[in-house]
């Protein structure tokens, strides 16, 4: 298979040692190539400058593979520097480069602080999910969160909650339904998706005594969909719906905002979640947490996430038909 890119992420953060924990830990199993200026990495990590990904897949049995970045400066554990946003920007675009080229698998990044990149570079966007699409021409992308117990899907994303109501449209459910559903076949194998959709307000609205979105959009959107064949459940209380009896009733929740989607991921299995983005013409995971300031350059951060997101990654290249 050819490598699997990671873009550096935050310099500052723990992305440069989650990755070099990684590659320790898959260095006889997948091929990797590191996006990113190599004094970010840790100390004792092996790693060795490429050329191209084609060179990495030889090496990175021996030394992480770095297409080396000169951000101009190293990184202190705790304090992004402003000066390195642009590096970290432009490691992601390198790696969309490398996945569209055919001479990556997949794409893997590593967190961003995002107020960093935004005071730093002036980032227009979010977070990746929004830059990526952007990169890739895509109008609608979807963020999944998985781990083995539980996929979940926020229908909007990083937007204030106070303007959740006015942007969660039936256009923006549907086409979130829609790309969640083909993921779920071509990525995850399963060729008959059961999909749980959260309601909007408490007890999913209490038959509009506690809002009427789910009467009014939610619940005519999927009876729609059912009668085209989806087995959708709900509008669900989403307080009531990822207790474990009530996750095996589905295969992915979609979820209406953020915290709803992704603190019950969260709760459940920190360590072993993945993001992944559906929607876009190439593969990209993450892990799910962030850049954790606190712990970072201290050798405390534990990279299961990270492998996790490589493996994915790995295993939907494959299932792609890659070699
Ligand atoms: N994919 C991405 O680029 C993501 C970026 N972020 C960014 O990360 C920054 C910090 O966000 P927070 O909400 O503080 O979340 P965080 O995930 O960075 O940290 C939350 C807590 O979990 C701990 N933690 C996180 N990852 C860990 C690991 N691998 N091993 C051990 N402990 C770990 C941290 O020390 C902290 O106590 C923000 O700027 C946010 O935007 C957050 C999530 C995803
Ligand atoms: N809370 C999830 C998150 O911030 C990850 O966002 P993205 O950078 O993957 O778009």
């Amino acid at each position: 298979m050819t490598p699997i890119a990671i873009s550096c992420g935050e310099p500052a953060g723990i992305g440069p040692e989650i990755a070099a924990r990684a590659w320790e830990r898959l260095r006889d199993e997948i091929p990797l190539l590191w996006l990113g200026d190599p004094r970010h990495l840790p100390d004792a990590v092996a790693w060795q400058a490429v050329e191209s990904a084609a060179e990495a897949a030889t090496v990175s049995g021996q030394a992480l593979p770095v297409l080396a970045r000169d951000f101009g400066a190293p990184a202190v554990p705790g304090q992004p520097d402003p000066t390195h946003a642009q590096g970290v920007i432009d490691a992601i675009s390198d790696g969309v480069e490398l996945v569209c080229a055919g001479d990556c698998a997949a794409l893997c990044t590593a967190p961003i602080h995002k107020a960093a990149l935004i005071d730093g570079a002036g980032f227009a966007h979010p977070g990746h999910t929004e830059f990526l699409a952007d990169l890739a021409g895509v109008d609608e992308v979807v963020m999944m969160l998985a781990c083995p117990a539980l996929r979940v899907v926020p229908a909007t994303i990083h937007i204030p909650l106070s303007q959740v109501p006015k942007l969660l449209t039936p256009e923006l459910l549907e086409g979130t339904i829609r790309i969640t559903h083909a993921a779920l076949i071509r990525d995850f194998g399963i060729m008959a998706p059961r999909i749980a959709i959260a309601g909007l307000n408490p007890h999913a609205g209490e038959d509009g005594k506690m809002g009427c979105e789910e009467i009014e959009m939610i619940a005519p959107l999927l009876e729609r969909l059912r009668a085209e064949g989806f087995d959708l459940a709900g509008p669900m209380s989403a307080d009531t719906m990822f207790h474990a009896s009530a996750r095996t009733g589905y295969d992915a929740a979609v979820c209406m905002y953020h915290d709803q989607a992704l603190i019950p991921i969260k709760t459940i299995d920190f360590s072993g979640g993945v993001n992944v983005t559906l929607g876009l013409p190439f593969i990209r995971t993450s892990p799910d947490h962030g850049t954790a300031f606190g712990i970072a350059g201290k050798g405390l951060a534990d990279p299961s996430s990270m492998i996790a997101a490589i493996r994915m990654a790995a295993d939907m290249a494959l299932a792609r038909g890659a070699r």
